[in-house]
Parts: C-alpha cells; sequence; structure tokens
C-alpha cells in the first residue's frame, strides 16, 4: 500500500513562502507527475515527502499515517533522482543491493532481490560492471534498479531522465511506464517534459508558484483546463490566446489550440502575414503575424508550405474554442 496525502502543506525558506499550502491525495498505486514552470517547487514538494525537508505546516500522511516527524530512512520510500549517485567502486550487483545489506537482508534475500530488479531493467549482463563502466542511460537504470530492490511504499523521481539523449529518453521513459504497470506501485514524478507528464502520468499537477493551478488526468488537463495558466503550460506548441472582444464574443479570452485553428490563403475570421513555418516531418508548424492577436500558431497534419510574409487568413474552430474571464478564469456554458 502507498496512499500519499498533502493537507495544507507550506514550507517558508526564512521569509520566502515556496509551497503556500497545498492539498493532495494520490491513490495507492497510481503515477501522478508533478510539472510547473522553474522555480515553482516541485522539487522542494518531493523533498518535503521524501522528508529530506521539513515541512512548515500542515501535514503529509502515507496510508492515513502521519510521516511528517519521520526520518526519510524509516519512511520506506525510494528516491531516484536526476544525477545516479553511484558508488563508482562497488559494482552494480553490489550498488543495487547495498540497501538492503544495511537493511540486515540476508545474501540470498539480497541476491534474489537483485536478480529480479535485473531482469526487469535488462541489467543481467551488467551485474559485475562498475559505474563507470556504463553508458548514462546503464547508469540512470541501475540507480532504478537500487530503487526497486527496496521494494518501497512510494517511488519518488526528479526529472530521472533529463541527463538522457533523445533516443535513450525515450526508451527509459517506455521502462518506466512499463515498470509501473508491473510492479503497481504508487510513483511520484517531477519532470519538465510535456510528453514525459502527458505519457506517465494518471494524474498530473501543475504548480504555478507554490499553488495548485490544477489537478487531472493529462487529456482532461489538455481538454478542460480551469484557467490560462494550465491552458498555456499544458501542451506543445502552446494554446493560443484570442482577444474575444475583437471577435464580437462576449467573453474576455478566448482560447484555442494551435491544431483547431484553420488557415486559409483565401478567405477567413483573422487577418495575418505568415512570420516563420518549421516542418518537422509529420506536422507543420505556421506561425502567423495577426492584428490585435499577435502571433498565433497553426498546426497542420503532414508537409504544408507556405511562403514567409503571404498574407493568411485564420479561423479558430468553434466547437473547440475555449472562453476566459479577465482573471484567466475558464467560463463553461
Ligand atoms: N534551501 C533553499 N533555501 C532558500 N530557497 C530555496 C531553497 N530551496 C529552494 N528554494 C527556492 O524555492 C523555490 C522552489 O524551488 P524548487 O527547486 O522546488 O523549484 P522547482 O519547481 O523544482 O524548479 P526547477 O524546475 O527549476 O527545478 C525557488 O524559488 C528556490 O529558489
Amino acid at each position: 500500500m502507498g496512499a500519499l496525502t498533502l493537507s495544507q502543506v507550506t514550507k517558508s525558506f526564512g521569509r520566502t513562502d515556496v509551497i503556500k499550502g497545498v492539498d493532495l491525495a494520490v491513490e495507492d498505486g497510481e503515477f501522478c507527475v508533478f510539472v510547473g514552470p522553474s522555480g515553482c517547487g516541485k522539487s522542494t514538494l518531493l523533498r518535503m515527502i521524501a522528508g529530506l525537508e521539513d515541512v512548515s505546516s500542515g501535514e503529509v500522511a502515507i496510508d492515513g499515517a502521519r510521516i511528517n516527524e519521520l526520518a526519510p530512512a524509516r519512511r520506506e520510500i525510494a528516491m531516484v533522482f536526476q544525477s545516479y549517485a553511484l558508488y563508482p567502486h562497488l559494482t552494480v550487483r553490489d550498488n543495487m543491493g547495498l540497501a538492503l545489506k544495511q537493511a540486515g537482508s540476508s545474501r540470498a534475500q539480497i541476491a534474489a532481490a537483485t536478480d529480479k530488479a535485473a531482469g526487469m531493467l535488462a541489467l543481467g549482463p551488467l551485474m559485475d560492471r562498475r559505474p563507470a563502466e556504463l553508458s548514462g542511460g546503464q547508469r540512470q537504470r541501475v540507480a532504478i534498479g537500487r530503487a526497486i530492490v527496496r521494494t518501497p511504499k512510494l517511488f519518488l523521481f526528479d526529472e530521472p531522465l533529463s541527463n538522457l539523449d533523445a533516443a535513450l529518453r525515450v526508451a527509459t521513459r517506455i521502462e518506466i511506464a512499463r515498470l509501473h504497470r508491473e510492479l503497481g506501485a504508487t510513483m511520484i514524478y517531477v519532470t519538465h517534459d510535456q510528453v514525459e507528464a502527458m505519457t506517465l502520468a494518471d494524474k498530473i499537477v501543475v504548480l504555478n508558484a507554490g499553488r495548485v493551478a490544477q489537478v487531472g488526468a493529462p487529456m482532461d488537463l489538455y481538454n478542460d483546463p480551469d484557467n490560462t495558466f494550465v491552458a498555456g503550460f499544458i501542451g506543445s506548441p502552446q494554446m493560443n490566446f484570442l482577444k474575444s472582444g475583437l471577435l464580437g464574443l462576449r467573453s474576455d479570452l478566448l482560447g484555442i489550440r494551435p491544431e483547431h485553428l484553420a488557415i486559409s490563403t483565401e478567405t477567413g475570421q483573422i487577418a495575418g502575414r505568415v512570420s516563420h513555418v518549421e516542418k518537422l516531418g509529420g506536422e507543420t508548424l505556421v506561425y502567423a503575424a495577426t492584428e490585435g492577436h499577435g502571433l498565433l500558431t497553426v498546426r497542420l497534419f503532414g508537409e504544408h508550405d507556405f511562403a514567409v510574409d503571404a498574407p493568411v487568413w485564420l479561423t479558430p474552430d468553434a466547437a473547440r474554442t475555449l472562453h476566459f474571464d479577465a482573471g484567466g478564469q475558464r467560463l463553461r456554458h
């Protein structure tokens, strides 16, 4: 079991309030991802759950029991960092088994647990190597393996893939998803990466300046954001924001995803000029400078040609537009 509850949790460093009253419930077995701009408090919140930072006020509980005062080692939590922090003089096998050895497990228990984790992470052939003889991706898998052998209640990941190259990130991301399915463990994961958040999470927590801006399933946040902050943060390229007044609408601001904005050289609702075109292979992004609405992004499937400076017309799909008030709160009609 590993259900986590945060109740009105705050954190101040001196007079600086960093976490300003967070309530959160993560179910047993859930994969929960923290996202938000740099400095919003993601790592601080994770470190408070791990016990590496004190909680200024509020309560952290696992399976209903308060753990605020419990030492990190007694929380049954395993943390995987972006830097692997492996012991250079120990083999992969000994790095993975160290925590169990320190906890007094028998040699047979350690061997069984490390062999099982090695099998899950395809580390079998590397067990007798030292960290210096491994690639970055392999080291990160060892760091994950070291977390798995302890069968913790909760796994915490702080940007574990950010040191890996693009191909390895994808492979390791898929591995983490598979691991989550196989272990059925509760995982909390901090990332800057939209794709990691969207693909790994059962639940995404969007943080903004130490507060929760919204919690929800990835596609719910994408399709049904509560405010302009979440609407603009989730999704890449970003949602376009249009001034509704200019379009004769009653709300203050209109949000439209780049894939729901049609572009034509002949006719449409908003006049603009092509300022830049990006061909990404499977899709084309067209950036158009408009009067009143600034630079708008259009996402088209496949390859498309538009000359820079060409006059174009943009038309939002009315069924897919989101309305916001002047304070950025969503208006649901
Ligand atoms: N020990 C500390 N003393 C003072 N301020 C701190 C301390 N640790 C973090 N902070 C401040 O708390 C805020 C949140 O930091 P945190 O590392 O949690 O953000 P983050 O969302 O993880 O950022 P990033 O995405 O850049 O890693 C920042 O403004 C940071 O400067």
